[in-house]
């Protein structure tokens, strides 16, 4: 450039520092330019004749914008001694603009606005551009999104739920799996999905106390999801801060402090005892609203006609104010059928409205199976099961007739509307299989003189609590020093020694470690979370750790520890669930060895009582006993009566006990069970969904990306060992685009089962959230959108012009709607001539890359300008060849947005039959959101996303 080429009042912009915004040339003197940049507001100063500018002329139809506010569309654009004058229309009248009057923000937002404004990137930058494009609509479009990106084993059950789940509109489910079968997996699972998507924003995870540390680490290593504990201390500590703040705010401005400290994280962990106890911070959580309310161990709620617990009101009203809810309980009917029905009613009020209906299906789920079983095993519809489904499905029958799968429509609406199907999920171990053979051992010891006079009832399962001096029974009891020789005898052995309350673990711990010199910890509700985790950290150490951990109850829920496989249990609870719940600490998932149950019990107390009644009445030690708490209440005199002393009623309750189990568990078998089972794990489809996420996995598609990407983005990479690597930030690095990158680097591996075994490493997968923000970044900053490149090719003269265009479809929508489910990005590649000839097939993207090479940056600036009137006619070809693609797109995202909707309003329409509390404005609201989709996919457009100029030499 010559100093002639500058006139005071001039606008251009730095290409080496496009930030700085529209410049104004303020000074000229010698070879010397300066411009005033007043968006950044800064001056530079150039040398002329190699100032990294371009000069800005708006063209006829662009639109301008003014510094004071104004915004008009280009007529007519005149030269006035150097300076532009603008004939721009308001929308009512045309005006003169001069160029100095330009705001100076500028967004050159279009493609080719950038290339002529220098604004353009190297051919990497528009490859990876293109690369971007085209993984993210492929994986918004695969089934196996939001899926990717755990560190979990594939386990069917697991995905098939979660697949399911996952993609509702604000899902609300029971997962009620047994005991150690991963719902907290398949919880996280849903939730990544949904945070993945965009579904959810915030999520809120209630867990009893015991639980916190364990849910905030499985979210972290598992799905990268970084919670934050909300309890006691944290909440005064930031209502402590903020009302200094607020204090200073109304001194100022006289505003009452409303901030909560709910509001200010997006994912909360917090304990229900917390929320139960605390009404303020309670009121805060409602209040801040959750998209997903998690509830661990959802059993606690209890409910009956005449009595609400405050954990069920407090779970009541967040599950009020949050879309979705997951409430977790491996023992839904805990606390009997009505809280089981309450809960149903938490997530499905318009389903579960009427408690007696509510026991009058349960006693129909025979029928209900038996039909089921004879629609999955015929092809034909028998004309006596077309007049019951008449009667159950009515109006709804020819609809779901007329869907492409009828018998599964037919199904899926008997389970919805006659069992728990769209709201349970509850997979067996019987089901799944696989799990380590369970060996009870009963020891049976004399009952010491002590205990006389507290050994029958529901006290005489824990006598030593009677006994006020510690030192005493722990000297008479035969279970402490049968305890003792048999940890000597395990050693070096884990054993998870369970009893029922605190005080006896503690006083058993104290014995252990001071007196028989075994290395033990304590595990108990009056330790702090902090101790807990520490205790159970200690007795998980391999090498140094403790041989036993001695817990309470709260030691029996939920916690893993599945790599001891010894379990003592010190004395029996009284409900069957608590037991199963007990077991399932080492039987779970993950445990490779059988499982040794240790039963010492005193003779004739209550404690053999229940014993023979576990063991003989129940199986309960051998295998898990879904239905213990169902034959108890069935029992519950006899069982009554034997734990008072009555050996006579023992035996009848273990027979009893005996008969009803095995009946109960056929009953369940052929009603109910089976059809929850049907409904929690269909195998096809689970496949169908581990081969979608393992062809995402094994494409090694995310490590030649994220390579081409580390290139661009100044990242070293450095080889670490198989399947791993080190990254570090390098001398190029452009952090803007790279989240989570820390300054030493960190190690990553881009392999499931290494991932797995190495929790140390970072695993990027497609869904990582590095892997996730660099894409994110590429799409929305405008790097690789425009780019100049060059080839050869003999059968073009030099000089010719390619233009390789992207589109994709914008469709501007309210977030709520989800659009991008339905309408994807659809990238559309394009490659014309300056003719409107499209060479799109002759010439494809990956040949082109191999034929182009850059052009040195001096060199493109001062080509720009001279081909600027070709690339414009090229930009209007290309939009011509795109437009017929849009319509196809639309007709398609149609289709599925009513494939979505109508199922769901028929389904409210039905329920609505039987349901009055079902209101018009329910299934309005689903109406509306229909029509406001369509509406939006009607007014979807295709917009020019890159452009890569080529000129060939
Ligand atoms: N897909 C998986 N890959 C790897 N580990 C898993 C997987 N699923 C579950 N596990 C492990 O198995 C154990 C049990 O899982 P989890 O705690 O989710 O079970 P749960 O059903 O919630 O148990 P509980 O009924 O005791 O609350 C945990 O240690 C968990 O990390």
């Amino acid at each position: 450039m010559k100093t002639s080429d500058f006139v005071i009042g001039q606008r251009w912009v730095s290409h080496s520092d496009t930030a700085l915004g529209l410049g104004i040339v303020t000074d000229i003197s010698g070879r010397r330019v300066t411009l005033g940049f007043p968006a950044a507001d800064e001056e530079r100063t150039y040398a002329t004749d190699n100032a990294p500018l371009s000069r800005i002329i708006y063209q006829l139809g662009e639109t301008i914008e003014t510094f004071d506010g104004g915004s008009y569309i280009v007529r007519a654009v005149k030269d006035m001694a150097g300076l532009l004058v603008y004939h721009a229309d308001d929308g009512e009248n045309v005006q003169t603009v001069s160029e100095v009057k330009l705001s100076g923000t500028v967004n050159f937002s279009a493609p080719h606005q950038r290339l002529f404004a220098g604004q353009f990137d190297r051919n990497g930058a528009f490859r990876l551009r293109f690369a971007t494009l085209n993984h993210l609509d492929r994986l918004r479009a695969s089934p196996a999104e939001g899926l990717i990106g755990a560190r979990t084993q594939h386990l069917p059950h697991q995905l098939y739920i979660a697949g399911e789940v996952a993609r509702r509109f604000a899902p609300r489910v029971l997962l009620a799996d047994e005991v150690g079968l991963g719902k907290t997996i398949e919880a996280g699972l849903i939730m990544h999905y949904q945070l993945h998507t965009g579904r959810a924003r915030r999520a809120l995870i209630v867990v009893p106390d015991s639980l916190i540390h364990q849910w905030l680490v499985e979210m972290l290593r598992r799905f990268n999801l970084r919670f934050s504990i909300v309890d006691q201390s944290r909440y005064d500590a930031i209502k402590e801060q903020q009302s200094d703040v607020d204090a200073l705010m109304s001194h100022i401005f006289g505003e009452e402090g409303r901030e909560n400290p709910f509001e200010s994280e997006q994912l909360v962990l917090c304990s229900q005892s917390f929320l139960t106890a605390t009404a303020q911070a309670r009121n805060d959580a409602i209040a801040a609203g959750w998209d997903l309310l998690i509830v661990d161990e959802a059993h606690h709620l209890a409910w009956s006609e005449s009595h609400v617990s405050a954990e069920y009101q407090t779970i009541e009203s967040l599950a009020a104010a949050s879309q979705g809810l997951l409430l977790l309980t491996a023992t839904p009917e805990q606390m009997g059928l009505a809280s089981h029905f309450a809960r149903l009613r938490l997530l499905d009020p318009a389903r579960f409205h009427d408690l007696q209906a509510f026991r009058e299906q349960e006693s129909q789920y025979e029928v209900v199976n038996a039909v089921v079983r004879r629609l999955q095993s015929e092809h034909t519809i028998a004309s006596g099961d077309q007049q019951i489904l008449e009667q159950w499905l009515g109006s709804q029958l020819p609809q779901l007739l007329a869907e492409s799968d009828p018998h599964q429509a037919i199904i899926d609406a008997l389970l919805d509307r006659h069992g728990t199907g769209r709201v349970l999920f509850r997979n067996t171990r019987a089901a799944i299989q696989g799990f380590p053979a369970r060996f009870p051992h009963p020891v049976s010891l004399p009952c010491p003189e002590i205990y006389s006079g507290f050994t029958r009832g529901i006290d005489g399962l824990t006598p030593e609590r009677n006994e006020p001096d510690e030192e005493q029974w722990l000297a008479e009891d035969p279970r402490v020093a049968w305890l003792q020789k048999t940890l000597a005898g395990l050693r070096p052995k884990k054993v998870v020694v369970i009893c029922a309350h605190a005080s006896t673990a503690m006083a058993l711990e104290r014995y252990l470690q001071l007196r028989a010199g075994i290395r033990s910890a304590a595990f108990h509700e009056h330790l702090s979370l902090i101790e807990r985790d520490r205790a159970a950290a200690y007795f998980a150490d391999s090498e140094q750790g403790a041989q036993a951990l001695i817990c309470s109850e709260i030691g029996s829920e939920g916690r893993n520890f599945q790599f001891a496989h010894h379990l003592v249990l010190f004395d029996l609870p009284a409900n069957p669930d608590l037991l199963e719940q007990r077991i399932g600490r080492l039987d779970r998932i993950g445990q490779t060895n059988a499982i040794d149950i240790y039963i010492p019990y005193l003779e004739g107390t209550s404690q053999e009582v229940q014993y023979q009644w576990f063991q003989r009445g129940l199986n309960a030690f051998a295998e898990s006993c879904s239905v213990g708490v169902a034959v108890q209440e069935s029992v519950a005199d006899a069982w009554q009566q034997s734990l008072a002393g009555d050996a006579a009623a023992l035996e009848t309750l273990v027979k009893a006990s005996a008969a009803e189990t095995a009946r109960l568990k056929t009953l369940l078998q052929n009603g109910r069970d089976a059809l929850i089972e049907l409904n929690s794990c269909r195998n096809e489809p689970a496949q169908r969904l581990i081969d979608a996420i393992e062809a995402e996995e094994s494409a090694a598609a995310v490590r030649d990306y994220m390579m081409e990407a580390f290139d661009i983005l100044g990242v070293d990479v450095e080889d670490h060992s198989e399947h791993s690597d080190v990254l570090r930030p390098g001398e190029q690095y452009q952090a803007g685009h790279v989240a989570g990158l820390p300054e030493d680097g960190i190690t990553v591996t881009w392999e499931r089962d290494r991932a797995l075994e190495r929790e140390d490493l970072a695993f990027m997968s497609w869904e990582h959230p590095m892997v996730t923000g660099i894409m994110e970044s590429v799409t929305s900053s405008g790097l690789g959108k425009a780019a100049l490149a060059t080839m050869s090719v003999k059968a073009l003269p030099a000089g010719t012009l390619l233009m390789e265009a992207l589109f994709t479809v914008h469709c501007p929508a309210p977030e709520a709607l989800q659009l991008t489910r339905y309408l994807p990005v659809s990238p559309l590649r394009l490659l014309v001539d300056v003719t409107g000839k499209d060479l799109s097939k002759a010439l494809p993207h990956d040949r082109l890359n191999d034929m182009c090479s850059n052009i040195r940056r001096r060199t493109a600036q001062a080509i720009v300008p001279q081909i600027r009137a070709q690339v414009e006619i090229m930009v209007d070809h290309s939009q011509c060849l795109a437009e017929p693609h849009l319509q196809p797109l639309q007709q398609k995202a149609l289709a599925q947005v009513d494939a979505m909707f109508g199922p769901e309003i028929r389904r409210l329409e039905a329920l609505q039959a039987v349901n009055p509390a079902i209101r018009d404005e329910e299934i309005e609201y689903f109406r509306t959101q229909l029509a406001a989709a369509r509406e939006a996919i009607g007014h979807a457009t295709l917009a020019l996303e890159g452009i890569r100029v080529i000129v060939t030499a």
